[in-house]
């Protein structure tokens, strides 16, 4: 999923990216990187880790410039540990450009060969941020033939880059010397907003705005931008280095259908994205699992509700009020290990939950718990969950999923390639809650989900692919889906 965020104002940017990088670190943890544009003059830091622990002050002293963009990386093609895969990414040519990106591809074998044989461009990593770069590069290339540059080559530039790749991204891009370009997937798969403020370092007398694209809302809000609007599907924003802002619809058939996991998972719950509150709709989420609950099981079996900590809360929260059943948090969190579900390796991500996570006893023995995640996908969580829960005493134990089972791999940015690794895939619901050690296991229905994210919004679709197996960009084929599974770790 990654975070990424952007920023063109008149005077220096590096804390402004740095601070808004520290906001988004929830979205990856792998490794970090910041760019900046001093005039022409690109200045790059990128480093192995979070983002407190990568940037020292020497190397925000050399992030000098006006226009700067910043990521944090959860790597999904490529490797997690590789700091020659942190962005951004950066070619000489056309102009000097930087680049970073949210989201996968799925067209990578292809773009290798294009990019090899006609392109004659050299890629020296397997990420597939680096064959965007290059793609966008050639075609960039395609529109100029002098030094100038205008807004309207830049969006046939990326009205190419369309054609030639497929799955999701969100992009942020700086071409030196012209300002920065950022644009959104024909289907908006993965978030991107953008934001402005008047600008406070202009010179007397001059009036212009500050802008910042970001993946979360939250951003804008933190640092005192307001919301302008989503970059559309498709769309593509450029902003001259002296913040005139342009746009331009670049994808032939746009068409909304935004990550479903984002809102049960990814994004922090006080982001809006696509117009809905991730926080509004994890609360709905919640209130739809209650009613299955309901259904499922005998309300005298459940003495108290509990989350997981932390993006189950909301969720749990509604679950406990609409049983009428005591809401308690019996797991304390530490709270300086990261998100387990973003670690790479299996054995790193058993091994924080346990130091992530602990039973207070109190609150367990001889009770009937009814445990609350948002989803289950690994069972790394929920397995260890369990155990702690009966080692700290609990009488029953009943797991229940504001979302549905993950039986499919997801190729659009969140790194689970094969489905053998996916606890729900081949397996019945007793054969899981077996898998799990629990007395009962309660999923979230897949129509319920969707109808809880969008209700009162725009949105007329989601992309939930990891749920039901049906995959938006076209080219997802069983062949590509057996490639990724042999040849991605997780
Ligand atoms: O079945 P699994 O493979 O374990 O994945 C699902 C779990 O991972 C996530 O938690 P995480 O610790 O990453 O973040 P959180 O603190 O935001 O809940 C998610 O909230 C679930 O708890
Ligand atoms: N999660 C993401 O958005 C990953 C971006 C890119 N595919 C990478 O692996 O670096
Ligand atoms: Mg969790």
């Amino acid at each position: 999923m990654c975070g990424i965020v952007g920023i063109v104002s008149s005077g220096p940017v590096n804390q402004q990216v740095y601070d808004s990088l520290l906001l988004l670190q929830h979205r990856g943890q792998d490794s970090t990187g910041i760019a900046t544009a001093d005039g022409s003059r690109f200045h790059i830091v990128k480093a192995k880790g979070q983002v407190r622990e990568a940037f020292r002050t020497r190397d925000m002293r050399s992030l000098l410039g006006n226009v700067g963009l910043g990521h944090v990386r959860y790597a999904t093609k490529g490797a997690a540990g590789n700091e020659q895969e942190a962005q951004p990414f950066y070619v000489n040519a056309p102009y000097g450009i930087v680049l970073i990106h949210n989201g996968n591809l799925t067209n990578t074998r292809e773009l290798n060969q294009e990019l090899f044989h006609i392109d004659r461009r050299h890629l020296n990593t397997s990420s597939d941020t680096e064959l965007l770069l290059n793609v966008l590069a050639t075609e960039l290339q395609g529109q100029v033939s002098g030094l100038d540059l205008e807004p309207d080559q830049v969006f046939d530039a990326v009205a190419n880059v369309h054609e030639r790749i497929e799955g999701s991204y969100a992009v942020i891009s700086i071409i030196a010397g012209h300002g920065l370009l950022a644009f959104r997937d024909p289907f908006g798969i993965r978030p991107l907003v953008l934001g402005k403020r008047s600008d406070a370092n202009a010179l007397p007398g001059v009036q212009r705005d500050e802008w910042i694209v970001a993946s979360e809302s939250l951003v804008l809000e933190a640092s005192g931008y307001e919301v302008v609007r989503e970059v559309a599907p498709g769309e593509a924003i450029f902003i001259t280095q002296n913040g005139e802002m342009y746009s331009r619809q670049c994808a032939k058939n746009p068409v909304l259908v935004p990550c479903s996991f984002e809102y049960v998972y990814l994004a922090r719950p006080d982001s809006v994205m696509n117009g809905i509150s991730v926080y509004e709709a994890r609360l709905r989420l919640g209130n739809r699992l209650a009613t299955t609950i309901a259904d499922l099981t005998p309300m005298g079996d459940i003495d108290v509700v509990m989350p997981i900590p932390d993006s189950s809360r909301p969720a749990a929260m509604q679950v406990a009020q609409k049983l009428g059943v005591e809401y308690r948090e019996g797991f304390y969190k530490n709270r300086y290990v990261g998100r387990t579900f973003i670690m790479p390796g299996q054995a790193e991500r058993k091994k924080s939950v346990r130091q992530k996570l602990n039973a207070m006893s109190t609150e367990f023995k001889g009770k009937n718990i009814l445990i609350v995640d948002d989803s289950i996908v690994r069972g790394t969580t929920s397995k260890e969950i369990v155990e702690m829960a009966r080692a700290a005493g609990a009488n029953k134990v009943t797991f229940t999923s504001a979302a549905p089972p993950v039986r499919f791999p997801h190729v659009y940015g969140i790194n689970m390639p094969s489905r053998e690794e996916l606890i729900a895939h081949g397996r019945s619901f007793p054969e899981i809650a077996r898998e799990l050690g629990a007395d009962h296991l309660i999923y979230q229905e897949i129509s319920d989900m969707e109808s809880a994210i969008i209700e009162g919004s725009d949105v007329k679709n989601l992309e939930m692919s990891c749920f039901t197996g049906e995959y938006v960009t076209g080219t997802v084929s069983p062949e590509y889906l057996a490639w990724v599974e042999a040849t991605q770790r997780s």
